[in-house]
């Protein structure tokens, strides 16, 4: 398929509800569901260390060490189950990515606050690319000045948004609790650590 610019001022957007076929998505959910590290990450919330609510696995090349949320994280090796997804993201995105972010919603309950993902590691306008899978969810935008300028979307299984320019900078996002009943989800936002 292909990717679209979706509409958000001072935002750069793209999405694909459809990047990789079914079978495709169906394969690297189980295989990512195996093989990957999953543990509690702690975080930083109002100044408190707490549990995040989801299961992440850091991975990437072994000079993309990265800060998140306050807690610095080494990068786990990448599992052969994303090596072919990464060449492809390449190729599709012209950009380089070193590092993902892996995380499992494990049900409605799992969820991830409002944030950017604005660390100085990733430059001033990062390339990011969200692959998701499983359970589809709610992805919500909104405008750290504006707030009436918001959008929020479903990320179906499969589907890939990238998240580029301004988009962290002017934007946090989120991925809302839901009390639907909704099964497993896996995200991987890949990035690029810059050196230093
Ligand atoms: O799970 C998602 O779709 C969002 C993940 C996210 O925002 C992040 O990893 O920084
Ligand atoms: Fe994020």
């Amino acid at each position: 398929m292909a990717l679209s610019a979706l509409p958000l001022a001072d935002a750069e957007l793209a999405f694909d509800p459809h990047w990789l076929g079914v079978d495709e998505a169906d394969a690297l959910f189980i295989a990512l569901r195996e093989q990957v590290a999953w543990e509690v990450h702690r975080i930083r919330l109002f100044g408190r260390e707490v549990d995040s609510p989801r299961l992440s696995c850091w991975i990437g090349d072994p000079e993309a060490s990265y800060r998140y949320s306050g807690v610095r994280f080494e990068p786990r090796p990448w599992p052969d189950a994303l090596r072919p997804v990464r060449l492809r993201l390449v190729q599709a995105l012209g950009q380089g990515f070193n590092s993902v972010l892996a995380n499992l919603y494990r049900d409605g309950r799992d969820a991830m606050g409002w944030h950017s993902d604005a660390e100085p590691e990733l430059g001033a306008q990062p390339v990011i690319a969200s692959i998701s899978l499983g359970a589809a969810r709610r992805f919500a935008f909104r405008h750290r000045q504006q707030p009436e300028r918001r959008l929020s979307l479903e990320l179906p299984h499969g589907s890939l948004l990238v998240m580029a320019g301004d988009t962290q900078r002017f934007y946090r996002h989120c991925l809302p609790r839901t009390v639907k009943p909704v099964g497993e989800r896996i995200n991987l936002t890949f990035r690029r650590i810059l050196p230093g």
